[in-house]
């Protein structure tokens, strides 16, 4: 039986307060922003839109929608003194080191005065976080220092070709796309949770966002993505990847990429990205990694009634596009910068310090013992 305790453990269930942004799980499995559905901004808009919904709490007309990616455009190079920072990071640092580093020292550079440059340090870190991750991951494991601009026109399109020095095919564009919609925000997983966390002590945001991404860097979270790829790739087959799970589960092994805290029978990110890596499977032409994360998520429903979250699927979609792995929790750093930006933009506006309490269950009162007559 479980040892853990009912309602107060991890505060699942309680409302820690309001927001405009997001609902998770309300009628079972939805998800929303700003009252739009999931599916419906994954098919119809792009990141950008979505940046702009959660910053400003509507979709842009074209006209502002320009105007938004010409800023963020003239945003998105680092300054000499970050690119000297990142070639000091070794390369066998986990890319979310470098991460939480490249947003700390920005930070330094170009602080956040006050609360009115808000918009200001969120886009700048929504423009700044790519060049970030490929600057320091090309001239770690390439040697090469690479130009921080491109003529991309999308954040998605200017990743790829940061990272792979070429344009991405539009397929591909589209996919970095949707999949930066999906992981833009999730109302108050841990990470964001974190994020308010800092906001409610008025911090500034390149602090909020510093701490988010110590959050989402765990296994339990964001890490998920990565260590769903670690664990697929060592499956050889569809039936070798149930073998393997059944065992992993006989062990008590939690399996990453499966469950969530909020949803109770699916994630309505996972049938969103599973459609993306069946098309990127075909296209291929080599679906074996498709066909075992099929395999996977069958095996864990069938015997757990488990269901792949957002990550899981992000694996095998990432894979196809040719990504390292260790940058796939990055790339989820790009996405939910936005998510945290307005989350701390809400929280500061109707702030009150986030100080729980603790339910005590250490020692009764008790009196000092002098240091020589302690015991071991
Ligand atoms: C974008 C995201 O961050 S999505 C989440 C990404 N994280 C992962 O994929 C990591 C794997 N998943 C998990 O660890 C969990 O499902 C979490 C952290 C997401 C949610 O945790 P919780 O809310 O505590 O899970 P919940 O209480 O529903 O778990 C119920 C039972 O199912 C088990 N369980 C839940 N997920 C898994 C899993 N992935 N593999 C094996 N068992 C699991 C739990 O151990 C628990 O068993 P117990 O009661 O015997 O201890
Ligand atoms: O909401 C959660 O707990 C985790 C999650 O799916 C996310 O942050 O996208």
């Amino acid at each position: 039986m479980s040892n853990k305790k009912a309602g107060g453990a991890g505060l699942r269930g309680q409302s820690a307060g309001e927001t405009t942004l997001c609902t998770v799980g309300q009628s079972g499995s939805g998800l929303t922003y700003c009252g739009y559905d999931i599916a419906d901004l994954a098919e119809n808009v792009t990141f950008e839109e979505v940046a702009y919904l959660l910053f400003n709490g509507e979709l842009p007309t074209q006209q502002q929608l320009d105007s938004y990616k010409t800023e963020l455009n003239t945003l998105r190079d680092l300054p000499q003194a970050l690119k000297e920072v990142l070639k000091l990071i070794p390369a066998n640092s986990h890319p979310m080191d470098v991460m939480r580093t490249g947003c700390s020292f920005l930070g330094n550079l170009e602080p956040e005065a006050d609360f009115s440059e808000q918009k200001r340090a969120s886009n700048r870190l929504l423009a700044a976080f790519p060049a970030i991750m490929c600057y320091w991951y090309r001239y770690s494991h390439d040697g090469v220092e690479i130009d921080c601009q491109t003529d991309q026109p999308t954040l998605g399109g200017h990743f790829l070709k940061l990272l792979k020095g070429e344009t991405a095919s539009l397929q591909h564009q589209r996919v970095m796309d949707v999949s930066l919609i999906l992981y833009a925000e999730h109302e108050f997983n841990a990470s964001t949770f974190t994020a308010r966390v800092c906001a409610s002590t008025l911090s500034d945001m390149f602090s909020c966002t510093t701490g988010a991404i110590g959050t989402l860097r765990g296994p339990l979270h964001g890490g998920a993505n990565e260590a769903a790829m670690d664990m697929i790739e060592k499956f050889t087959s569809p039936e070798d990847a149930k073998e393997k799970m059944g065992l992993m589960l006989e062990r008590k092994e939690k399996i990453m990429g499966f469950g969530h805290a909020i949803y109770k029978t699916s994630d309505p990110r996972n049938i969103i990205i599973k459609k993306w890596s069946e098309k990127l499977a075909k296209e291929n032409g080599d679906t074996s990694l498709y066909d075992i994360s099929v395999a996977c998520e069958e095996f864990m429903w069938d015997t757990k009634k488990l269901f792949c979250n957002a990550d899981f699927f992000h694996a095998s979609t990432y894979n196809y596009m040719g990504i390292p792995t260790k940058l796939f929790t990055p790339i989820f750093v790009c996405s939910r910068l936005t998510g945290w930006a307005a989350h701390v933009m809400e929280q500061r506006a109707n702030n009150r310090i986030i100080r729980p309490s603790a339910d005590y269950t250490g020692s009764a009162p008790r009196k000092v013992i002098a240091i020589a007559e302690r015991e071991a």
